[in-house]
């Protein structure tokens, strides 16, 4: 079996937050930038062995939220987030956020959006080799208005951002507001060309909101968990989930240790997979997760005995989920087949 380290198939992440991708090495660096807020690295990540429920999963944010509350921490997280994936070996990363007031520091959702962006480009200048696109975040606890102000502003971001800005993600406690509040922001940014990457039916019971989002439709889902019915979805859901060919972001590590899934062996990769339905192993939060993607192949490998050939083709499937548009998605499937021949050479 494939031993999957740095540059080799983890070519493509496309589910990562950006205030949960904070690895600890920068997390260090905020906490001792900030004493009075008595922050201990413990509480901004969930180590190996270690589970907690949704609710406690979130808490953990809103501690991060507070290490990042000005303009120079969000450059310097988003920049470090970026070359962590490069070094990971990833050639093309989908960073998603949640624009941010914060009152205290001045900082507005629109800077914050601003900001990522020139990160991105500093990267770039900087002669990091991954490209890098970014989804403007919904978080569904804070309603209505707030999301059609969130795809106004995605949409004046994807035309001044030079294509860095591809689409909206829909995020946030799965168990506060419904979806149904959001359908009309969401037919907007479709209507105006912007991708839609939706978690959807990360918790159980949530059948008529899943069965709604699906019909925009969705260009991605984010973790899919509760969707066959086995665990108390539907085949409904499942049909329309393949007719329609949405790809799935599966996320394995985030979900045993927010407990939504019990092991790795019952992850429902492995039901979709044996589907041929196109699924990409993501990371979700690799900070607060104590992950990598090269982790997460790894895993799905070693927990699904995946042979090599197998390995190579879930990552180049990853490609074609991508919201990249054709050419730079022509560019990673020829960096992927000579990654793949210098591999195997
Ligand atoms: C609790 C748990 C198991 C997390 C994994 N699953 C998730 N489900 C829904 N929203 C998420 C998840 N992980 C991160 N987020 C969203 O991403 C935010 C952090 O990144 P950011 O501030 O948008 O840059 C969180 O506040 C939340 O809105
Ligand atoms: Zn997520």
């Amino acid at each position: 079996m494939l031993t999957v380290s740095q540059d080799t198939v983890t070519i493509e992440e496309l589910h990562a937050h950006l205030n949960g991708s904070i690895s600890s090495a920068t997390m260090q660096r905020l906490i001792a930038q900030k004493p009075h807020l008595h922050i201990q690295h413990s509480m901004t990540a969930i180590n190996r062995g270690q589970r907690r429920t949704l609710d406690e999963c979130f808490q953990v944010f809103e501690v991060i939220h507070q290490l990042t509350d000005r303009v120079e921490d969000i450059f310097t997280v988003t920049t470090d987030v970026i070359k962590e994936f490069a070094s990971d070996g990833v050639k093309y990363l989908e960073l998603r956020s949640t624009p941010r007031e914060e009152k205290s520091t001045g900082l507005t959702k629109r800077k914050y959006v601003e900001t990522v962006l020139e990160a991105i480009k500093h990267c770039k200048q900087e002669g990091v080799d991954v490209e890098v696109r970014f989804l403007v975040a919904i978080d569904r606890r804070h309603g209505t208005e707030v999301a059609m102000e969130t795809v106004k502003m995605a949409e004046d971001f994807s035309v001044s951002s030079d294509g860095v800005v591809v689409g909206l993600d829909l995020s946030g406690d799965p168990t506060v507001g419904h979806g149904k509040d959001l359908i009309p922001s969401l037919q907007r940014a479709r209507n105006s060309g912007l991708k839609l990457a939706l978690h959807l039916a990360e918790v159980p019971s949530q059948q008529e909101e899943t069965q709604l989002l699906l019909s925009l439709p969705p260009d991605r889902i984010g973790h899919g968990t509760f969707l066959h019915p086995e665990v108390g979805g539907s085949q409904e859901l499942v049909d329309t989930v393949m007719k329609k060919r949405i790809p799935l972001e599966l996320c394995m590590t985030s979900n045993i240790k927010g407990q939504t899934v019990s092991s790795y062996d019952k992850h429902h990769f492995l039901y979709w997979n044996n589907l041929g339905h196109p699924c990409v192993l993501c990371t979700d939060d690799k900070g607060v997760f104590a992950t990598e993607l090269s982790q997460e192949y790894q895993l799905a490998a070693t927990t699904f005995n995946l042979s090599t050939a197998e390995v190579w083709a879930l990552s180049e499937q990853a490609i074609d989920c991508s919201f990249a548009p054709e050419s730079v998605k022509q560019d990673l499937r020829r960096r992927w087949a000579q990654l793949k021949r210098e591999i195997h050479s």
